[in-house]
């Protein structure tokens, strides 16, 4: 089964718009879960452009599902993942102002920083998951630094998924074995839609975790945040696509 974790950096933009506490972001995280969201992801990023440091604090103890936290391992993330000690730590190679995340891990280039890292992860009991571009290359450098999971960049996925279904998933097919044949768990996020998400879990069953946050925001304008994660989830449990 495919867990969906909703992503609520979004909600925390639109709160920020006006300073004050609406949208209230733990009451929308612990509505999100009533719905049916099966984790929670937040994205903290330096400047706290959206989710913020204390955010995170708020939102650990009040939480039922798996807490997932991304960001890049500066000192102050790591400090943060050791206070709040989440289910899964997400590890994104972003530099401090980019837009929003553009590509996974050179793990090849970065493997000794990274081993450290993971290592020091571990000793604060949480899961880790490294973000990667669909490159098998990436794949086994990414165990060796001794990640439980990677989280497939699904960005490239769907912006060709409209032109080429067959060709924008092939590389994350190939990258999805290899994952399984080196035992690294396998979740995949970034721009992940009601469009694209089943096809991409028919072609990966094996999928553990997708987040989703930018387009399920949008979406639940239109058709409201219960129906919505029930309509991603219903995403997720289709029959596989002939
Ligand atoms: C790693 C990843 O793909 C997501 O965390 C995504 O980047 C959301 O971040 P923003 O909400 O800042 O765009
Ligand atoms: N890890 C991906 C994520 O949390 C959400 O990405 P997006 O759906 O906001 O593009």
């Amino acid at each position: 089964m495919t867990q969906l974790s909703v992503n609520i950096n979004k909600i925390a933009t639109l709160r920020n718009a006006r300073g004050g506490n609406n949208p209230n972001i733990l009451q929308v995280a612990l509505d999100a879960e009533r719905f049916g969201a099966q984790g929670i992801t937040v994205h903290p990023r330096p400047d706290e452009r959206h989710i913020r440091y204390q955010d995170v604090h708020d939102l650990k103890p009040a939480l039922s599902t798996e807490f997932n936290i991304e960001g890049y391992p500066d000192r102050r993330f790591l400090d943060l993942i050791k206070a709040v000690r989440p289910a899964q730590t997400t590890l994104v190679p972003d530099p401090p102002h980019v837009l929003t995340s553009n590509t996974g891990w050179d793990t090849i280039e970065h493997q000794s920083m990274l081993r450290d890292i993971v290592a020091e992860l571990h000793s604060y009991g949480t899961r880790v998951s490294i973000f990667i571009n669909p490159e098998p290359h990436y794949f086994e450098p990414a165990k060796a630094c001794g990640a439980d999971r990677v989280e497939l960049y699904t960005g490239p996925y769907a912006e060709q998924f409209h032109q080429d279904s067959e060709a924008a998933v092939a590389p994350y097919v190939e990258v999805g074995l290899l994952a399984k044949s080196l035992d690294l768990g396998l979740n995949a996020g970034h721009d992940l839609d009601l469009h694209n998400l089943a096809f991409l879990k028919a072609r990966i069953p094996h999928l553990l975790e997708v987040s989703i946050g930018h387009a399920l925001i949008c979406d639940a304008l239109y058709f409201g945040l219960e129906n919505t994660i029930q309509m991603y989830r219903r995403q997720l449990e289709l029959d596989p696509i002939a």
